[in-house]
């Protein structure tokens, strides 16, 4: 970051801004008209910096880390020794094994074959499949030995069996009969013939096509004020009703988490690395690899440099770039200069279609940017990120090879791509998303979830007692939605967005009645933050000034303050009170480390209060090992009603402080007693009840909650009724699929039998 700033300024130096702000397309015409040297040092130094950026590869050290890691696989895999862990630990712990050789083996092709030809046989010994079926396809691409494919052909043969994918395993059979066998292989073939002939006795695959496509039940309308255009509902539409569905037109994951770079899917078994850009991209399928091949061809050199983490949102905005330019090339054909090219770009987004209609890259074209508005450091910022790609573009990728046919220059179509990473850079910082989703507690960027030994017991099968380690919601995708940015923005959001990997379903968070503009939130909501919170950043990054319905109320704070609602310490005051925001300095967490000298005063008597309680109970949470201090913790969990009225923030911060410590104990095999876990299960509910309350019974928040009691109740340390496991179940909608699929697994294991 230090050489990107040092190369930025230097560049910032070379440049003059004149006059104000036109377009994207001006501000890079204009430094191309800069003085012939200027120019050429201006480039340059973007030259030299991706240069500086490339590492050393050392293939032979790559070898050895990989192979290293693969024999200690095999050694887990075989399971030698009379301690050996049961059976799916085992398997899983070599997967984990296996998954590290493929990612050390890097280029190393040799290598990298067997590694993926070992991780394959693990998987498929633990019922992973069709990732047991790929890691064979990758170990034959990569140049798996050739006297031993006939092993991994077969493996694979019997991967497609159980699949139950006729056409691949009638090729794999095709192809061993024309291999030398011996008879264990001959009759491993009979074996599978037979198997095919079964199948297709009994095949039927009818491919069922879900229709997808909802009731329009949202319409965009135009203000012709600021508010621009925004989103109103067509008829009446009720809390929890589906209003729309979105797939995002792009994403990049945040902070080089390693989730899927096609599909944003989290929870891999058999990540799939490129084995080119050092271990920071990968797939959870190679028909993932293959569906992202035309936007990864042009991005490994910039990984491989780990030159996209210095960029920030421009990284977004070459994705976007990267993905719409090539569809609207035959629009633009016929440009003969970067002028006519860019006048045909601002054409085609003042058309007005209807959305069905509207082409994806439109949509985000169109999408409102402030550039004009931003200061002139921010806007420096963004062009030298913008021109930074273009040079990388040119110099280490053939992207600019697909405008050969066009009639207009090399030189133009760089002008244009700058001035568009530019224009995506701009719209994406007041337009961009970040999507969530949920994993397990304490997991590292670069581990993945179903490699977890402790938390499974069979493919998406979560061990008793585990749901609430896979419960940790995180961000984990900057994502591009042109549909959902239609929406303008609310404190007090009509949607509930769920992201489900690179898609969104958008909920009524409420009931809409027909003709009610549908909102957004796009910071933290009214319930969950102070007006001057929000209004910072709404008015910094999203350029208005909010006039929505809870901010315009007399008592704009009155949601937030009522989950800080205390009940005076002195014994001759005691009365309820709500902090003074403006004494609090605008933060009312005061047991935030950062906010540790934000005192807070009656507001009745004037006294401070000092919470003298406050570390005597993080004291006794450090302590709830030992049997005694448990139960002082729940004793003094009930004292915080001396202080703490109804569900306020702090009491729940400490309740989930107790929870986690109490499961930890669980997780490490103590056996709470019977009035423990009845105390763990009440706090729990009462938990769920504040977290209703305040955020919402959809929101990540009340889920991952949720799990602790699923935990409780599946372990049959509390008893549950009917309607609530059935309730809780209903909340398994709002999970991205690839989670709620393992809620769901887990219900059916242990839960669902309780009902009864
Ligand atoms: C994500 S876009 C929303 C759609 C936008 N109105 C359009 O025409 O494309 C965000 C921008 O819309 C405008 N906007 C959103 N909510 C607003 C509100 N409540 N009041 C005024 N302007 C708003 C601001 O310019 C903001 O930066």
């Amino acid at each position: 970051m230090d050489r990107l700033a040092r190369v930025f300024s230097k560049q910032d130096e070379l440049i003059t801004l004149d006059g104000g702000y036109k377009d994207e397309y001006e501000t890079f015409k204009s430094l191309d008209s800069l003085p012939a040297e200027k120019l050429l040092r201006f480039q340059q130094l973007s030259v030299n910096l991706l240069q500086d950026l490339e590492k050393p590869h050392d293939r032979k050290k790559c070898t050895e880390r990989s192979r290293s890691l693969r024999e200690e696989g095999n050694i887990v895999f075989r399971g030698t020794g009379s301690g050996s862990p049961p059976d799916s630990d085992r398997v899983l712990n070599a997967c984990r094994l296996y998954t590290g050789a493929v990612f050390e083996a890097e280029d190393a092709l040799d290598e990298l074959a067997l590694a993926f030809a070992n991780r394959g046989m693990a998987l498929q010994e633990y019922g992973y499949y069709r990732e047991a079926y790929d890691d064979c396809a990758n170990s034959l691409e990569f140049g798996y030995p050739e006297r031993l494919r006939h092993k991994v052909i077969m493996r694979q043969a019997h991967c497609a069996w159980k699949l139950e994918k006729i056409e691949p395993l009638e090729e794999h059979l095709r192809c061993l009969e024309q291999l030398q066998l011996n008879d264990t292989f001959r009759q491993q073939l009979q074996d599978l013939k037979e198997k095919l002939q079964l199948l297709k006795n009994q095949s039927n695959e009818l491919d069922i096509l879900e229709d997808s496509k909802n009731k329009d039940l949202e319409e965009i309308h135009t203000d012709p004020g600021q508010r621009g255009r925004f989103m109103v509902a067509k008829e009446t539409i009720a809390r929890g009703k589906i209003i729309f569905s979105e797939k995002a037109s792009c994403f990049v994951p945040l902070e080089q988490r390693l989730i899927c770079q096609q599909c944003a899917a989290t929870l891999m078994s058999a990540p799939i690395p490129c084995p080119k850009c050092h271990q920071r991209v990968v797939y959870c399928s190679r028909k993932c690899r293959e569906a992202h091949s035309a936007i990864h061809r042009y991005e490994c050199a910039a990984y491989q440099r780990d030159l996209l983490k210095l960029l920030g949102v421009s990284h977004l905005a070459l994705r976007l770039v990267l993905t719409y330019l090539p569809q609207m090339l035959s629009h633009l054909q016929e440009g003969t200069s970067a002028q006519e090219i860019w006048n045909g770009i601002i054409d085609m987004t003042k058309k007005q279609e209807a959305r069905e209609t509207t082409p994806e890259y439109l949509l985000s074209l169109r999408m409102v940017s402030h550039l004009d508005k931003a200061s002139q450091a921010e806007l420096v910022y963004h062009i030298l990120c913008a021109n930074l790609l273009q040079v990388y573009l040119k110099e280490h990728t053939d992207f600019f090879d697909q405008f050969h046919s066009s009639s207009a220059s090399t030189k133009d179509w760089q002008l244009i791509t700058s001035a568009l990473i530019l224009r995506s850079a701009g719209q994406l910082l007041a337009n961009g998303h970040v999507g969530d989703a949920l994993l397990p507690v304490g997991l590292e960027p670069n581990e993945f979830a179903l490699l977890q030994p402790d938390l499974w017991q069979k493919p998406r099968h979560l061990k008793l007692g585990q749901l609430h380690n896979l419960a940790h919601s995180e961000l984990i995708t900057a994502i591009n939605l042109p549909y959902l940015s239609l929406c303008n923005h609310a404190c007090a959001p009509s949607i509930r967005t769920k992201f489900d990997g690179c898609s969104v379903v958008n909920y009524a968070a409420r009931d809409i009645s027909a003709g009610e503009e549908i909102f957004n939130c796009y910071t933290r909501d009214y319930k969950n933050s102070l007006k001057i919170q929000r209004s910072e950043p709404l008015k910094e990054v999203y350029k208005f000034q909010c006039s929505c319905a809870q901010c315009t109320q007399t008592n704009p704070d009155q949601d937030y303050l009522n989950f800080h609602r205390y009940r005076c310490e002195k014994s001759n005051c005691r009365q309820e009170f709500l902090p003074d925001v403006k004494l609090q300095r605008n933060n009312l967490s005061w047991w935030l480390p950062s906010n540790a000298d934000n005192l807070i005063i009656c507001t009745v008597c004037k006294e401070r209060q000092y919470f003298a309680w406050y570390n005597d109970f993080l004291d006794l949470v450090e302590s709830c090992a030992d049997s005694l201090k448990r139960k002082a913790l729940f004793q003094a969990f009930d004292d915080l009603d001396k202080w703490l009225v109804d569900h306020h923030i702090l009491k729940r911060n400490l309740a989930e402080e107790l929870i986690t410590a109490c499961f930890v104990e669980i997780d490490e095999g103590t056996s709470l007693d019977k009035k423990d876990y009845e105390n763990l299960a009440r706090i729990i509910r009462k938990q769920l009840e504040g977290t209703a309350a305040q955020c919402g019974d959809t929101s990540m928040e009340y889920i991952a909650q949720m799990t602790y009691l699923w935990d409780l109740i599946a372990l049959r340390k509390c008893q549950s009724n009917k309607k609530e496991i059935l309730e809780l179940n209903g909340k398994l909608e709002y999970l991205a699929k690839e989670q709620s699929e393992v809620f769901l697994n887990y219900y059916n294991d242990f839960i669902e039998q309780q009902c009864k």
